[in-house]
């Protein structure tokens, strides 16, 4: 699966939906969405409960594919291929498009392990202990955990856990890093590290971030995503995308009325 992705304004396109819309069984969760992201960006996803980012997200890299109900219309382009595409293996598409959840969630094996476990089992002939402080290093936990590789992963605190899965993601080199609400278990130390380590890892990854927090959009995103709900045609409650622009405007000089409404606090 090569990338040969499109450009918008200049700038390279690696994530492409066109009027997509998902459903949960009968139910439209998502309607419409026509987003491009960026590459060596952070594209932000904000919006009320139940508007969709997290279908959303996890239609990127075919996680949804493992909901029973799930299906999706329309297409996913990961540069020229269409995710959903018969031929296409949703296993290769998750090595290529990290996922971070809400919850750290190591392994319990060794700090180590929780890195060399998914490398090796995608065949990696390299130096592990190299790549092992490489992922550690980039996910800005190396110098905590360096005397005590060994021991178990659960025994790090959640900031040390959260940044050890950001750890165990970026090992397999992937070239996009979904990232679903990852500082919403940590303090605000925690999150402040996260979020200086999201700065410095788009310089190599494209990075989609789902977020509650706006002031963490305004921080971390270069481009973000308002989405809002709406009762569809059917009486469910269906999530589309209001206005997607650079960061600054979004928060500063917001085009749309429900924009200016929903980050001024006046609902969500
Ligand atoms: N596995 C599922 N089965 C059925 N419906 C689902 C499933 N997952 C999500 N939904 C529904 O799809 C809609 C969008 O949910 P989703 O979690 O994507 O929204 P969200 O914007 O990420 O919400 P939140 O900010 O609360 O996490 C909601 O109505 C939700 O109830």
């Amino acid at each position: 699966m090569a990338i040969n992705a499109s450009t918008m304004n200049g700038t390279q396109v690696v994530l492409r939906t066109e009027d997509l819309n998902i459903y949960y069984g009968n139910f439209l969760a998502v309607q419409n969405i026509w987003l491009d992201i960026p590459k060596n960006q952070v594209t932000a996803f904000i919006g009320p409960s139940g508007c969709g980012k997290s279908t959303l997200l996890r239609c990127y890299n075919r996680l949804n594919d493992l909901i029973e109900t799930f299906r999706a219309e329309g297409k996913v382009f990961f540069g020229d291929h269409n995710l959903y595409a018969p031929h296409i293996d949703p296993v290769e598409v998750r090595r290529r498009i990290g996922m971070v959840f809400q919850r750290p969630y190591p392994f319990p094996k060794s700090i180590k392990e929780n890195i060399a476990f998914g490398v090796r089992i995608n065949g990696y002939k390299g130096n592990m202990d190299e790549l092992v402080e490489r992922s550690l290093r980039q996910a800005a936990l190396w110098d905590e955990v360096k005397d005590k590789l060994n021991q178990s992963g659960l025994s790090l605190s959640g900031g040390q856990q959260q940044r050890l899965c950001i750890a165990r993601a970026i090992a397999v080199q992937p070239e996009v890093i979904l990232m679903d609400e990852p500082c919403s278990a940590l303090d605000p130390i925690s999150t402040l590290r996260v979020e200086e380590m999201i700065h410095e890892l788009k310089e190599q990854y494209t990075i989609v971030i789902v977020t509650h927090n706006m002031q963490q959009a305004a921080r971390v995103a270069d481009k973000t995503a308002f989405f809002n709900v709406k009762t569809s045609e059917k009486g469910g409650r269906t999530g589309y995308l209001v206005e997607y622009a650079p960061t600054e405007l979004i928060f500063n000089n917001p085009q749309q009325e429900d924009t200016k409404a929903y980050i001024s606090g006046r609902f969500g």
